[in-house]
């Protein structure tokens, strides 16, 4: 994948299961985000194919795959509820943008169970200022979620929160994860965080330099871990360290 003569990613051959949790790190910049926006359709690959079931992913993003972003993608003058409501009404009906009747209600009835399972029932009248950086981060999940995803794709989708929460929001995703049957992908710079979740870890990293043109190479999988899905008994301190995944990174 190439940005004009800036090249991005290159020989990347992966084959994902379904029901993957595939947990990404590497160096900024290296192209994670980019990756996941191969996955999405934004970006189109400049060589090779990415194939969804043995077919040639889509040219256009389809709600059967969602993605959530770091900062909180959210509608500020939409409270919880309608944040949910505008999106189910723009997914069923892209040329109105309105739902009316029998599908006004099946949409209703679909933001009301996505609002209980991702527990913001009690907060459904508020609005994204009125509600902590983890509840705007699962209205942010909740509005992926309604869609009904096949893939979830995560761009480091905890980076923002408190230590705290972001425990809370793990055992929230994989509750979600186990339940919906989701291939998740999910960016992280936390390498816990990635040991933690991922039945597999995906690490991006550019191995081949040339000093007199440093555009010339891009990153590709270096690593690629199968996990333990033993969480309870994962023990941290035999984990590598980022350092140790990326020798290419520089120390700080
Ligand atoms: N639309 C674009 N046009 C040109 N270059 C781009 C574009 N998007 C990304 N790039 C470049 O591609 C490279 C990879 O960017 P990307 O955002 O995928 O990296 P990343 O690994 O997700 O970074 P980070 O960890 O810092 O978020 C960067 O050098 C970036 O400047």
């Amino acid at each position: 994948m190439s940005y004009g003569p800036c090249l991005v990613l290159e020989r990347v051959n992966l084959e994902v299961e379904q029901g993957a949790f595939c947990t990404i790190v590497g160096a900024s910049g290296c192209g994670k985000s980019t990756f996941l926006r191969l996955l999405l359709s934004q970006e189109t690959p400049t060589r090779g194919t990415i194939e969804l079931n043995g077919t040639a992913l889509p040219p256009e993003p389809t709600p059967d795959r969602g993605i959530v972003f770091q900062r909180y993608s959210v509608f500020p003058h939409l409270c919880v509820e309608d944040n949910l409501i505008i999106v189910s009404e723009f997914e069923a009906s892209r040329w109105t943008g309105r739902l009316f009747g029998a599908e006004r209600k099946a949409a209703r009835e679909a933001v009301r169970d996505t609002l209980d399972r991702i527990g913001l029932t009690a907060a459904r009248h508020r609005y994204p200022a009125q509600l902590s950086g983890g509840m705007q981060q699962r209205l942010a999940i909740a509005q992926a979620l309604l869609k009904k995803p096949d893939i979830l794709l995560l761009d480091e989708p905890f980076g923002a929160l408190d230590p705290g929460i972001r425990a809370d929001m793990h055992e929230l995703l994989l509750g979600l994860w186990e339940e919906l049957s989701m291939t998740v992908f999910m960016v992280t710079h936390d390498i816990n965080e990635a040991f933690k979740l991922g039945t597999r870890m995906l690490v991006f990293d550019k191995l081949r330099h040339d000093p007199h043109a440093p555009e010339a190479f891009g990153a590709t999988v270096t690593y690629d871990l199968p996990l333990t899905s033993d969480r309870a008994n994962d023990q941290e301190s035999t984990r590598p360290s980022l350092d140790e995944l990326l020798p290419s990174r520089p120390n700080p």
